[in-house]
């Protein structure tokens, strides 16, 4: 069946081709509001299955594939900052911590819905007020959760990471790979 991937994130269709070459990405809209008292380690798995279900109601022939990931600092969620100040008192929030990265992902095929949750955990640097907004500055931060990416010049932020990196820049790569695999069989 062919593989529909329903992200916009250009990063995730970029990992996505090392699973397969063999897929569509789409954009889908969908609404991406959170229930009220969600836990926020399940949020990004909800917005998988949203975005998956969203897909699927187009595409009901091939397997769809719906992916969120959302960075979590204790029970706050970080989404992509609106602002420069919003980007630097989120990166401020998680100097010298660890937090959770979790990438939720939804698998639809033939009407089976199937999801779980990848956990990374990212640990940051104590770091000073000028690396912070030096970092504001550049033009990295706005389209992502928690207003850093791993990728780029935000690994400079980091001192070290427990799990999958491919999961921090928005896909799960093997993990996905495995379940793709019972989905097919
Ligand atoms: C923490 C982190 C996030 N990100 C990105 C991954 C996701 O693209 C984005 C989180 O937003 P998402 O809402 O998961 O995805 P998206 O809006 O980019 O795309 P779509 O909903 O269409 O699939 O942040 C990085 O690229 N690097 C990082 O280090």
């Amino acid at each position: 069946m062919k593989i529909i991937l329903a992200s916009a994130s250009p990063r995730r269709r970029e990992l996505m081709r090392y699973i397969t070459g063999d897929f569509e990405a789409v954009s889908m809209d969908c609404d991406e509001t959170l229930p009220d008292n969600i836990e926020p380690s399940k949020a990004s798995e909800h917005l998988a299955v949203l975005k998956a279900k969203a897909a699927a109601e187009k595409y009901p022939d091939c397997v769809v594939i719906g992916c969120d990931t959302t960075v979590i600092l204790g029970s706050e969620i970080l989404g992509k900052p609106r602002d420069r100040a919003q980007c630097i008192a989120d990166i401020s929030k998680l100097s010298g911590k660890t937090h959770q990265v979790i990438t939720g992902c939804c698998i639809i095929s033939g009407g089976r819905v199937s999801s779980f949750s990848e956990v990374t955990d990212v640990t940051f640097k104590d770091l000073t007020a000028a690396e912070i907004e030096a970092y504001a500055d550049t033009d990295e931060p706005y389209d992502k959760a928690g207003g850093y990416g791993i990728q780029g010049r935000g690994s400079e932020l980091i001192s070290h990471i427990d799990g999958d990196f491919f999961n921090v820049v928005g896909l799960p790569v093997a993990r996905l790979f495995n379940e793709l695999k019972t989905v097919d069989n």
